[in-house]
């Protein structure tokens, strides 16, 4: 196992001594839990490499997220930034690139704490969409930032309906240049992250108007903030949308363009290219420019899923210190963990986030296997990508959406507490169910692809319907059999990865225990479909329920060994409920001491308080 010292954060006197509690559920190892770890990270080589990265960044206090529960919106933006600037030296120093290993580690040590994360975006926008010239020139100038992209896409008229997109860019041959301008007050491009008080350059994605005709949605390079003084350029006007719910450190912001004008060859032309006298080549599909966001929803997969595995880790553990209640009249208050309904909250929730880790690992080979085609213009595996990164990104999202909220709900009051980590990982993964995609829609651009063997669509259009209408007036149920489809492609992912498990006997048995109470859950929130198909009878409803209960009894033994598999370090977990040594009270009480409220005078006192302390006085 690895070296407790690790993970718990020395910086506070109680912390050496690991709670009994969590301590006793640890001696009981019905599986090598460093081993696991090696599997989820792809080798011990990558584990020891990502706790040498952990290491130096919890080494260094530039880093340090303890008080990021007390900052402010603007503390939090500058925060991050501060920690992206550090890292970005940090990086420079130790000869990581950006896209190696050691910066994957450092951002999944660091996530939701830094700035520039639009930077990434850009970059896999550029790889995706751009000429090898137009990469060769932009991506070097990115990974030294010496710009700061982000990537605008969405306006405030429209974000999923992209042939909906009123952002023109306009050739005009005479100077060889593009007009990029906002025609309407709806076309004012709205949300791109890192767009409000950061970025220097734009991924702006327009309607291309050359040779006469409208040619969709294209992708050019726009420069937006001066490099000499950060001032916004002629023809730009820009700034932050204001608060959000969640994810603070982000300025999202606003970006209105006044007729612009971007040379020639700041159009990304992988796909299609104006030649100087603007003569449109199409080299692509209609929808090639909507490759990054393919690229980017498979990528964001670990990310998401890294959420609720945090989520889990933090419940979990807290659900073994927290003592509520007795099971027998007896005995003394029984740890919360050992009550049926509190692991039927959370440990489908820890299955299926290891089974989102297998998931995401598949479908992350798939892309792999396919861009280098897709780039090279053979789309042939494009359709089945687009639809599998669809309705998958759609899938982890909301599950892992649910899933974070529960473990948070499932802590009670300290849940609730934003020095738990639960509240700012909850708000930060629902966003992802909007961001690069609203999941609703996307569910149905992988139901698209088997909406014609719908029988339902087939009876409407048969009795009148167009094939419009038959479409919208069968959505629910292509919902459905979009989120049947997913849950489906879950479960073989995970089964498949268990195969490639043969000489890991005890991790594979455990695994397995996992993929089964995934599934069950799957059936068992769904009888009613499956009793309705006639798929299962009512007795075979109640074996799966038996087995179901059954496997929350076996999984509840090993639940936290499974969490401390993930490797979490405290620090990255930033949370006084799921540290590895289980001190939960002594961190909650020490960590409260930090809040200003308790170090500063009371601002309503002298105002309103003593006031009214004292009117109400006069009167008894
Ligand atoms: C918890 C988080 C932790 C993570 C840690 C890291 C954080 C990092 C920071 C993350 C910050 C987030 C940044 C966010 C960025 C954004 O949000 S960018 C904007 C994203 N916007 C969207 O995704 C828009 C969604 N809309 C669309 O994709 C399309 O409009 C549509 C809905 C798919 C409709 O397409 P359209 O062409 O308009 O019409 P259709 O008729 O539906 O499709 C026509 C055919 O094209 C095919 N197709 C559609 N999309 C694609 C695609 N992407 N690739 C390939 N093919 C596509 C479609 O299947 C149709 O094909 P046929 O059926 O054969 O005609
Ligand atoms: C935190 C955050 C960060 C973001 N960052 C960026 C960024 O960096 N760059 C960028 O360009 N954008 C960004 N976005 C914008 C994001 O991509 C859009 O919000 C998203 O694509 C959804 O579009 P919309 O907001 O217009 O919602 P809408 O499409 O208006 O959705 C509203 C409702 O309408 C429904 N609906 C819409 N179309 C259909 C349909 N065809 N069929 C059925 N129902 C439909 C949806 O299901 C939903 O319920 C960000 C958003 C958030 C929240």
């Amino acid at each position: 196992m690895g070296s407790p010292v690790h993970r718990v954060s020395m910086g506070d006197t109680w912390s050496r001594q690991v709670h009994p509690d969590i301590e006793s559920e640890r001696y009981k190892q019905t599986f090598d839990v460093e081993r696991l770890t090696n599997i989820l990270d792809g080798g011990a080589q990558d584990t020891a490499l990502r706790r040498k990265v952990e290491s130096i960044i919890h080494s260094d206090p530039e880093f340090s997220l303890k008080d990021n529960y007390f900052l402010t919106q603007s503390e939090c933006y500058e925060a991050a930034v501060e920690k992206k600037f550090h890292l970005q030296m940090l990086a420079q120093r130790q000869g990581w690139a950006e896209d190696s290993r050691e910066a994957y580690y450092a951002y999944r040590t660091l996530s939701g704490s830094l700035g520039f994360s639009l930077q990434h975006i850009f970059l896999k926008a550029l790889r995706s969409l751009g000429s090898e010239e137009q990469i060769a020139k932009w991506v070097p100038v990115c990974n030294k930032f010496q710009i700061i992209g982000t990537y605008a896409q969405t306006e405030l008229g429209h974000g999923t309906y992209l042939q909906g997109l009123e952002t023109e860019a306009t050739y005009d041959a005479a100077t060889q240049e593009f007009v990029v301008h906002s025609p309407t007050m709806t076309a004012i491009k709205w949300w791109p992250g890192d767009l409000g008080r950061s970025a220097t350059h734009a991924l702006v994605q327009a309607q291309l108007i050359c040779s006469g005709a409208r040619q969709g949605m294209h992708a050019f390079i726009v420069p937006i903030r001066s490099l000499q003084d950060h001032t916004p350029l002629p023809g730009i006007t820009v700034g932050d949308i204001g608060p959000k719910m969640g994810l603070d450190h982000v300025d999202n912001g606003f970006l209105q363009l006044d007729h612009v004008r971007v040379p020639r060859e700041n159009m990304l032309s992988r796909f299609a290219q104006v030649l100087p006298d603007g003569t449109y080549i199409k080299l692509g599909t209609a929808q090639s420019n909507y490759l990054s966001m393919v690229v980017t929803r498979v990528e964001l997969l670990p990310g998401i899923t890294a959420e609720l595995q945090k989520a889990c880790v933090i419940a979990i553990r807290y659900s073994i210190i927290r003592h509520q209640s007795r099971l027998r009249p007896s005995e003394p208050e029984a740890k919360i963990l050992d009550y049926q309904t509190q692991q039927q909250k959370l440990l489908p929730q820890l299955a299926t986030a290891y089974a989102f880790h297998f998931l995401a690992r598949s479908l992350l080979e798939f892309l792999h296997d396919s861009h280098d085609a897709i780039l090279d213009r053979d789309f042939s595996l494009l359709p089945e990508l687009h639809a599998l990164s669809a309705g998958l990104k759609a899938m982890v999202s909301d599950f892992c959406t649910y899933g974070a909220e529960l473990c948070r709900r499932a802590c009670g009051g300290h849940g609730y507490s934003k020095l738990s980590g639960l509240p700012s990982l909850v708000t930060k993964v629902t966003a992802s169910c909007t961001f690069e995609g609203e999941n609703t829609v996307l569910y149905l651009q992988m139901a698209r692809l088997t909406k014609d063997s719908v029988h339902h669509i087939q009876t409407l259009m048969r009795s009148g319907a167009d094939e419009h209408e038959a479409w919208n007036r069968t959505t629910v149920i292509h919902l459905q059999a979009a989120k049947a489809h997913c849950y489906y492609v879950t479960v073989k992912s995970f089964t498949e990865a268990l195969e490639k498990l043969e000489s890991e006997p005890a991790v594979r048995q455990v695994l397995r225990r996992l993929c089964d109470l995934y599934a069950l859950h799957g059936i068992l929130t769904n009888t009613g479909d499956f009793l309705h198909d006639g798929f299962l009878s009512g007795a075979q409803v109640d074996m799966a329920r038996t087995a179901y209960l059954d496997l929350l009894l076996l999984v509840r033994k090993d639940a936290i060994l499974l969490t401390d598999a993930f490797d979490f370090t405290d620090q990255c977990l930033n949370s006084a409920l799921g540290c590895y040594d289980g001190n939960v009270y002594e961190r909650l009480f020490d960590w409260a001491q930090k809040s200003p409220s308790n170090t500063q005078e009371n601002p309503a006192y002298e105002k309103y308080i003593r006031p009214l302390l004292q009117s109400c006085r006069s009167k008894l």
